[in-house]
């Protein structure tokens, strides 16, 4: 593990689908490092010690003028805060030299009247005070350091975002969205460099200063000066390090892509699963019980599988990996340097016959001096809630207790405001209506009439603060919310792929079936995604967003254009249109259907990405699988819909304005009959005929 192969790894399975674009023979050579493979120009591996060092001491040169630029611009920010912050830095550095002066003196003094049997008070005092004072200063200097430093911090940040806003907002669209110009900076980067820069230069000047000090208080001099020097000087040069060397680094260990997309998972972009009812952004009911991630991660053991079969590979950071050595003789070497100033000092006696190696005794003494760390190069880059509900034991009836098919639904004078919400009226006002089970259910209305609060309500995202909603006869907050997620079923347009294969992605509505390929399949022709999964050369098991683990460093649009050629293939991410992607959420919902616990179905506008055969085909095919369940559509293209609708619910401002079938309605002239002319235009017959020859000849 760890050691460069310097030979083009062997083909595997593995490396197919991500395998280099170019000869790597030619260009460059492969190491393999633990789950990662490290691509290095062929004249960077080549070179020994001397070329390792010529190339940190360029990129050092390179650097520089970039260096001095950055530090001006952050000085112009604030000249007095940023010189004075050097300076409270820089105290923290020397402070060190004046303790070793401070208690070299005191112990001469001493010393001396040991000797003499005689102690001087007066200048064991003088020195005690200077030491406190040192002491003091250093208490002092930390504090302001501490107070000062956010500020500048915050000047900082902010002028950096203000320049990284104004980089992105000078692309145009292709530009933006090539790989190459996708800016991975972040205005705290700037921050952290501009603190390891400090760091790094001050732990520089630190050195010296310390050095220079010993180099006159001791017999052995500059001698003795140098010799302290071999192991930092050492360790410098022999140092293996990635950062300065031009590399593109990825994994395409199937194992490790496996554990890092079961632990994207967990992120919080990826909570709204709304095919078991989890719909969006942090409400206070999402419940995670049973919820398909988890049981995709735990039940089915996906991730200790992943996990045993990444076996001794090591994972960790790849650069840490390179810093590795293959023997210890460097280490060795180290060490033998590092013991070379003690050796020396025993080598010289004081004038009165002391040695200085007592003197080693006091902590800042010079052997321990010469084990401060080299000055490291990389020091200058630096850079559920379950509710009550879900959890309780006072809710514990599960909403099955009817042998209906369907959910009943129930509003008794229901109102309610978002929480925190600023406009002065309510989403919903004093509703009652009542859904029998089993009936088809379109809302409509005009945009924030309310009708997604509504089903928010019915899927319990939120509870009603003024009325009852009741479900199956009895208050929702009566049922475990596990067992009324199982019973329920969700598609929003929201809804998410996951960094998984497609069929997982369709598997998720029924994760204990996901490796199931014919009910997958036959969940994906309901969804209308079956075409769009014999696009790919690998069918259902492509994965549409891989995890990305490559990324490059050091490279130069010229010297490099391979490497950036190879990095550039390996970000690339296959993509699906929005439709496309709907289709395959819509797949998701029909094998949700496959569970056979489903009683309630809300589609709250899925549609948009689809074209209106695509739309018209998706909800013919819900309405005819979800026979019998209640169904509730929210859409504003609902022409085709309510003519097999039992109730249309007519919103306004939160109301409901009217409510009665399509007959009643339009007998009515209301406000339903004007939306329905009105939008009647937009989906016409002529589209619904089109759609409807269509799907009987698909079918
Ligand atoms: N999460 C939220 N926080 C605060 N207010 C919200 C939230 N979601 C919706 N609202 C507000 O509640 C009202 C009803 O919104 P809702 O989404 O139910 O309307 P809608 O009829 O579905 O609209 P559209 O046709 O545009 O989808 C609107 O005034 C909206 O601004």
């Amino acid at each position: 593990m760890g050691a460069p192969s310097g030979k083009s790894p062997k083909s595997t399975n593995e490396k197919d689908a991500l395998s280099p674009p170019v000869d790597e023979t030619d260009a460059f050579t492969t190491l393999n490092l633990g789950v990662w493979r490290v691509l290095l120009p062929k004249e960077i591996v080549s070179g020994g010690v001397i070329s390792t060092t010529k190339q940190k001491w360029n990129s050092i040169v390179l650097a520089y003028p970039v260096v001095r630029k950055f530090f001006g611009q952050i000085y112009q920010l604030s000249p007095q805060l940023f010189v004075l912050l050097i300076l409270l830095k820089l105290w923290g550095e020397v402070e060190s030299v004046l303790v070793l002066y401070v208690s070299d003196r005191l112990l001469r003094i001493i010393e001396v009247g040991l000797t003499e049997g005689r102690p001087d008070v007066s200048a064991i005092t003088q020195a005690l005070i200077a030491r406190l004072i040192c002491v003091t200063v250093t208490a002092v200097t930390n504090w302001a350091r501490e107070y000062i430093s956010p500020m500048l911090e915050d000047r900082v940040q902010l002028h950096f975002e203000d320049h990284l806003l104004q980089a992105k907002l000078r692309l145009d669209m292709p530009t933006a969205e090539d790989g190459n110009s996708r800016s991975k900076a972040h205005a705290y980067d700037a921050w952290s460099a501009f603190n390891s820069l400090c760091a790094a230069s001050l732990r520089l000047v630190g050195l010296l200063s310390q050095l220079a000090f010993i180099s006159r208080q001791r017999s052995a001099g500059p001698l003795f000066t140098l010799i302290a020097m071999v192991r930092p000087m050492l360790t410098l040069v022999s140092e293996r390090t990635l950062w300065l060397k031009p590399h593109v680094a990825y994994s395409d260990h199937p194992a490790y892509l496996r554990l890092q997309s079961l632990e994207s998972m967990g992120q919080s972009r990826f909570r709204e699963i709304s095919s078991l009812g989890i719909l969006q952004d942090g409400s206070p009911q999402v419940c995670y019980d049973r919820n398909p991630r988890a049981t995709l991660i735990s039940d089915i053991a996906e991730y200790h599988r992943a996990r045993d079969a990444l076996g001794n590979t090591v994972s960790q950071n790849v650069w840490s990996l390179y810093s590795i050595e293959s023997t210890p003789i460097n280490q060795i070497l180290a060490e033998w340097a590092g013991a070379l100033p003690t050796v020396t000092l025993l080598g010289y006696q004081r004038d009165d016959g002391t040695s200085e190696v007592l003197d080693d005794l006091d902590s800042n003494s010079p052997a321990v001096l010469v084990k401060f760390e080299p000055l490291a190069p990389d020091a200058f880059l630096g850079f559920f809630r379950g509710t009550k509900s879900s959890t309780g034991t006072w809710n514990t009836r599960a909403p099955t207790s009817k042998k209906s098919k369907g959910m009943e639904i129930e509003l008794r004078n229901v109102s309610f405001a978002y929480p925190g919400e600023k406009s002065k009226e309510a989403a919903l006002r004093d509703i009652s209506f009542r859904i029998p089970a089993g009936s088809l259910v379109v809302i409509v209305g005009a945009n924030g009439s309310g009708k997604s609060t509504l089903i928010k309500l019915f899927t319990r995202m939120y509870d009603t603060q003024q009325g009852t909603l009741l479900v199956d006869g009895l208050p929702i907050s009566e049922y475990r919310m596990a067992d009324l997620r199982r019973t329920q079923a969700t598609l929003t347009q929201d809804h998410k792929l996951y960094p998984l294969t497609l069929a997982e992605n369709i598997g998720l509505g029924y994760a204990e079936h996901v490796k199931d390929t014919e009910m997958i399949m036959e969940a994906a022709k309901d969804g209308g995604a079956a075409e769009l999964l014999e696009k790919f050369k690998d069918g259902a098991e492509t994965t549409l967003e891989p995890m990305t683990t490559a990324f490059g460093y050091q490279l130069d649009d010229d010297k490099h254009k391979a490497l950036k050629d190879v990095l550039t293939k390996l970000e690339k991410t296959t993509e699906v249109s929005g439709g496309e992607k709907q289709r395959l959420v819509a797949a998701r919902t029909f094998m949700r259907f496959k569970t056979k616990k489903i009683k309630l179905l809300c589609v709250d506008e899925p549609s948009s990405a689809l074209d209106p055969r695509g739309e018209f085909e998706l909800f013919e095919r819900l309405r005819q699988t979800g026979e019998g369940k209640t169904m509730v559509f929210v859409t504003h293209r609902f022409g085709h819909l309510t003519k097999h609708a039992d109730i249309i619910i007519c919103m306004k401002e939160g109301k409901v304005m009217e409510l009665g079938t399509h007959k009643d309605l339009m007998a009515r002239e209301g406000e339903y009959a004007s939306l329905y002319n009105v939008q009647a235009q937009a989906f016409t017959e002529a589209e619904v005929s089109i759609g409807l020859v269509s799907f009987y000849f698909v079918r």
